[in-house]
């Protein structure tokens, strides 16, 4: 019998980052199992902490007396040995707290909630944060409740208009609910009560789910499309695996509008077919309105939906319906690859090249890397789609890691929409603000009169943090890095934040000696206002952090959109991705420069997914459509390239450019940061890191840095940080771990030290 309990506890420090031992009193022997959330005290005094069993045992490694664990918390286990065994792994791949990786795992309605420990309340636990509601149930016979009405005085008007009601329920086997049957014109809640007290109903509360997309639940399902030959081709290699159950991954490469949702749908019908489950993971909450009416509409209620726009009591409910096996397929973001569903078949990531998959915050994990680990653990294919994958998948389908499945073709067979490039530095402008050229102008007039929709994307990423000249389209770079040097108004300096160079802000370009050099940059808002004036009858629907902050906003202006209430969606690249509206035929982008500017050796990559993307939008359906890119830079290859949609030969061209400079998916990276409240103590610690890493490290290996942070100082914190660049490093883990606990950086709580396996930004 268990009589020791391994427990984690709620004190993220590196000190506490291993599981403590606890005696299990003899009346929760039955409670006190893995997986479930526990209140221990910790330390010395009486100080209370939350804390999951991850393993009981008989034998205690600690001798002497144990504390005993002070109360349980669930009835059953939250986290199942799939997910106790994730999270330590996850704990040891992304270098976080055993404690950070489980609380991820976990609704925020049940992370612990440090006023009820203060409070010293008795109990808290899963029940708290249900959501309950009352429902009268009828205790008679019918006959029973006719008989006693009539027994009723006749002036008792509301006993007998009960009575007659519970008759009629009791007859239909109906149990109403409270809410709908007392108010000011059927029952008063006395009445009621008193009916309850005569033995005649019980008022029953029970369990409901806040479901957030019931409406969906009850539409019509959609039938499966027949699959056109390439769809066929991609679903003849997916089956199988998912049949024989293996943990194989399938990068699925299809051009925008391939049809890429109906073979996702397929394969999970097939994978639900053999009796396991499926879990998909979409971006950001901005594609989900359209991918989850997708999905629901073939599954319905089987669908469980986890992702940030929902509120904790939603999420808490959707998750708490997939724990208990009532949702088979799970559509989710990031945090949704921790989904509690069991015998999972399948698990896919739709557009796989996407930045949001990775956290920036403890634990720093990317979501692709968990399913593959739960596609091992369950013996499960993942298939992961876009229409231009990462290099890293990309590079993995090449040398036959993943299975590469390609759908060049559009469903409908009609071509992808042709791109014009307009080179801003000549082109004709047609208003004062320099927004747009007469060209994208005369086609959105175009488009108004045919009665057409627009989509324009003024491109934010790297938003106003470069320079660039206006007459040539010269970008600031580096000299040693190669990579766009980032503004910093405060200092009016460029700096790399890379290696760490810095220079003046140039008043004249180094390239063609104009003057005209500053930064770029329009707001959304600011392009609006700019459209009000040049195309006063258009109507506009804006889609942007502002607009959309509001639970619901992205699908409120989504269906509007869809509804034909608006001419032109003007968003930022949140309106890039996934979407499908029949009678948009025309694309613009204002600006496709910004992104190009980005400091990191990913800003091609980045600028040529967000313009493929976007152009994808254009001409879905019959009509036919067209792209207009406005750009200072029309002979960049990702520009180019992006024009004749070719991806293939933006990932030949990009590989090249990453082997020549030793960048991913050729080498490995790796980020150290460091931060401190004191400036002069956070460098004195990343050099000292630094100097420590330097004796480990291979001759292979370059180190970047130390260089402060993009941000030097945050939150009243100083940053420093260090960029890994590596082939292959067998001690850097262990390393790595040891610097951890050993430096005096690791033990003071007052330094912050974070670790990002394959940063996504390294700024
Ligand atoms: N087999 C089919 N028969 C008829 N129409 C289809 C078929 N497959 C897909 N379609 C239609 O083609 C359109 C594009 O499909 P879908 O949105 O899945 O493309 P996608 O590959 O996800 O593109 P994107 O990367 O742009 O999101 C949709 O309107 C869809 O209904
Ligand atoms: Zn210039
Ligand atoms: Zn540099």
């Amino acid at each position: 019998m268990a009589t020791v309990a391994k427990v984690v506890v709620d004190v993220p420090t590196m000190q506490t980052n291993q599981p403590y031992d606890y005696a299990i009193p003899a009346d929760m022997v039955d409670q006190a199992v893995p997986g479930v959330r526990v209140v221990v005290s910790f330390g010395k005094g009486t100080r209370e902490v939350m804390g999951v069993i991850v393993a009981t045992t008989d034998q205690q490694d600690f001798d002497g007396e144990l504390k005993p664990v002070l109360r349980v918390l669930d009835d059953h286990p939250i986290l199942d040995a799939e997910l106790l065994a994730l999270s330590r792994w996850l704990a040891d791949d992304t270098f976080a707290f055993w404690i950070t990786c489980l609380q991820a795992m976990l609704p925020s309605a049940l992370h612990a909630d440090t006023k009820w420990l203060a409070n010293g309340a008795k109990t808290v636990g899963s029940r708290g944060h249900v959501a309950t509601e009352d429902f009268i149930v009828p205790l008679l016979a019918p006959d029973e409740y006719t008989t006693l009405a009539e027994q009723q005085r006749r002036n008792a008007t509301r006993r007998i208009k009960l009575l007659t009601a519970l008759a009629q329920w009791a007859a239909s086997h109906d149990e109403p609910r409270l809410h709908a049957v007392v108010g000011p014109d059927s029952f008063d809640r006395a009445t009621v009560t008193a009916g309850a007290k005569q033995g005649w109903l019980r008022i029953e509360s029970r369990e409901f789910y806040r479901r957030p997309y019931a409406q969906l639940d009850a539409q019509a399902r959609t039938q499966p499309l027949t699959p056109t030959p390439q769809q066929q081709r991609a679903l003849d290699a997916l089956i199988p695996a998912i049949t024989a159950e293996q943990d194989r991954t399938f990068l699925l490469e299809g051009v925008t509008g391939s049809g890429k949702t109906e073979v996702y749908l397929q394969a999970i019908a097939a994978t639900l077919a053999r009796g396991r489950n499926a879990l998909m993971l979409i971006p950001e909450i901005a594609l989900t309105p359209q991918m989850v009416r997708n999905v629901k509409g073939r599954f319905g209620a089987d669908v469980a939906v986890l992702h940030s726009a929902l509120s904790d009591g939603e999420r808490f409910d959707e998750w708490r319906r997939i724990e208990r096996g009532e949702a088979r397929v799970v559509v989710g973001a990031r945090s949704a690859a921790f989904a509690p569903l069991t015998n999972i078949g399948l698990l896919i990531m739709d557009e796989e090249h996407e930045t949001s998959y990775k956290q920036d915050d403890a634990p720093r994990y990317h979501a692709r890397d968990v399913l593959q680990w739960r596609g091992a653990y369950n013996h499960a294919p993942v298939l992961l789609g876009s229409a231009t994958p990462s290099l890293e998948s990309r590079a993995r389908a090449a040398k036959g890691v993943y299975t590469y499945l390609l759908m060049p073709e559009r469903a409908n067979q009609r071509p992808l929409p042709p791109v014009q490039v307009v080179d801003m530095r000549s082109a004709q402008l047609d208003s004062a603000s320099g927004d747009f050229s007469t060209v994208l102008l005369n086609a959105l007039r175009t488009r108004l009169d045919r009665h057409e929709q627009s989509v324009l994307m003024l491109n934010r990423r790297g938003f106003s943090s470069f320079v660039m000249c206006r007459e040539c389209g010269y970008v600031a770079k580096c000299p040693n890095c190669d990579i766009s040097l980032t503004l910093h108004l405060d200092s009016h300096t460029l700096r790399c934040h890379y290696c760490g160079h810095e220079e003046a802000v140039p008043t004249v370009c180094p390239s063609c000696g104009s003057r005209r050099i500053r930064y770029y940059g329009t707001g959304t808002e600011k392009v609006e206002q700019t459209l009000h004036q040049i195309l006063p009858e258009a109507r506009v629907l804006r889609m942007d952090v502002d607009t959309t902050r509001r639970k619901g906003g992205h699908a409120k202006i989504l269906k509007a959109f869809g509804q034909h209430q608006a001419d032109i969606l003007l968003g930022t690249q949140m309106i890039a991705k996934g979407l499908d509206f029949p009678d948009v035929t025309l694309v613009g982008v204002i600006n496709a420069d910004t992104s190009l500017g980005l400091p990191d050796f990913r800003a091609s990559e980045r600028t040529f997914q967000l313009l493929t993307q976007v152009s994808g939008r254009a001409g879905r359906a019959d009509k036919a459509g067209a792209v207009i890119v406005q750009t200072y830079n029309p002979d960049h290859y990702a520009i180019q390239l992006a024009r004749h949609h070719d991806y293939e030969r933006f990932f030949v061209t990009e590989m090249g450019i990453r082997h020549r400079s030793g960048y991913p998916p050729y080498y490995f990276t790796f980020k150290l940061t460091v931060s401190h409240p004191e400036d002069r103590l956070a460098a004195k610690a990343i050099y000292q890191l630094a100097a420590e890493l330097k004796q480990s490290l291979s001759d292979q290996a370059v180190m970047l840095g130390p260089t402060r942070g993009a941000i030097a100082r945050l939150k009243r914190r100083y940053y420093y940080q260090i960029v890994i660049k590596y082939k292959k490093e067998p001690q850097l883990h262990e390393t790595l771990e040891r610097l951890l606990t050993t430096t005096q950086v690791g033990s003071r709580n007052v330094f912050q030290i974070a670790f990002d396996r394959e940063p996504l930004s390294f700024v």
